[in-house]
């Protein structure tokens, strides 16, 4: 299997809820792919089906794996930090470094140490005496020590400040990846990660709305930012989505001659935050 992750007619309901409804995708190797959709949507649902943590219908398999029947043998390989991870509060830090070195072959408790290193983190301090923000740091270097082929990321950078976000992001991308790699990452904070992804999948009321490449995202989309009687115009041709910008509309539009709106502004890619809105608001002036 060429694909890291291959998802066919995936679907997960609570009741009458579809948490998941019916979607296919692929995860090629060397790939960071960016989950993206609103409050509900069921982004942390399919991550938790990917990793066998909730039951689903479809099928699915990971690092040519069943996440069902195979999911011990899967998470030697896999590395996932939930939206909701918990360390246990009793233990200090450097205990909580003896257990991962003690149960995870591929950990390494040197590398770990280095990225607690850069933060304010003490390793002869106990989890429950940690800021919130201090445990995640903790729950990343954790993650980031293991040597893992995918790594799936559910809102990782919650609760953290925007300098240890940057930093994060910067040693996910600068030192963790390389193309033996893969990461799957949820997060709302879309601006900060759309430097670092070559992939990106938005889910809404847990169906599949858009998934392409951000080569893809350049081709088929288009942002034009125009001013006064050319605005008017430009939102006269049919678009996805507008928003208003200083003395003018910026309009997404998908599949159009670049050619004929170029005398109307400037054109851009759009970023992938205001396809996302676009694409789930519409109009938002
Ligand atoms: N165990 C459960 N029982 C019942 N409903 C659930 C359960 N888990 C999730 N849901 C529902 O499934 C839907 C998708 O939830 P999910 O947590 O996957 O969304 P999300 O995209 O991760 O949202 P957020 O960005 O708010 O974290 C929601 O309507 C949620 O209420």
């Amino acid at each position: 299997m060429s694909n890291l992750v291959e998802v066919r007619g995936l679907s997960r309901s609570f009741g009458d809820l579809r948490a998941v409804d019916n979607i296919d995708f692929t995860v090629p190797s060397g790939c960071v792919l960016g989950l993206i959709g609103p409050n509900g949507a069921g982004k942390t649902t399919l991550l938790r089906s990917l990793l066998g943590l909730s039951a689903y219908q479809g099928e699915v398999q990971v690092l040519g794996k069943d996440p069902r029947s195979q999911r011990a043998q899967l998470m030697e390989e896999v590395c996932f930090i939930a939206d909701t991870a918990v360390l246990p509060r009793w233990m200090k830090v450097s205990e909580v470094l003896d257990y991962a070195a003690g149960v995870h072959p591929r950990f390494s408790r040197d590398r770990a140490e280095a990225l607690l290193r850069d933060t304010e983190v003490q390793l002869s301090r106990r989890i429950r005496d940690l800021s919130k923000g201090m445990m995640v740091q903790v729950h990343l270097a954790l993650v980031m020590a293991i040597d893992a082929r995918l790594l799936v990321l559910d809102e990782p950078t919650l609760g953290l400040d925007i300098l240890f976000r940057k930093r994060f992001y910067e040693q996910l991308i600068g030192d963790y990846f390389d193309q033996e790699r893969t990461i799957i990452i949820s997060t709302h904070q879309v601006d900060e990660v759309q430097h670092i992804l070559t992939d990106v999948m938005f889910l809404n009321h847990g169906k599949r709305v858009l998934a392409c490449s951000m080569e893809q995202i350049e081709a088929q989309f288009v942002q034009l930012n125009a001013v006064g009687e050319n605005a008017v115009k430009a939102e006269g041709i049919p678009h996805l989505g507008a928003h208003s910008i200083l003395g003018g509309k910026a309009i997404i539009y998908e599949g159009i001659d670049r050619a004929s709106l170029a005398p109307l502004g400037e054109l851009r890619t759009p970023s992938v935050a205001d396809l996302f809105v676009a694409m789930m608001g519409g109009d938002q002036s």
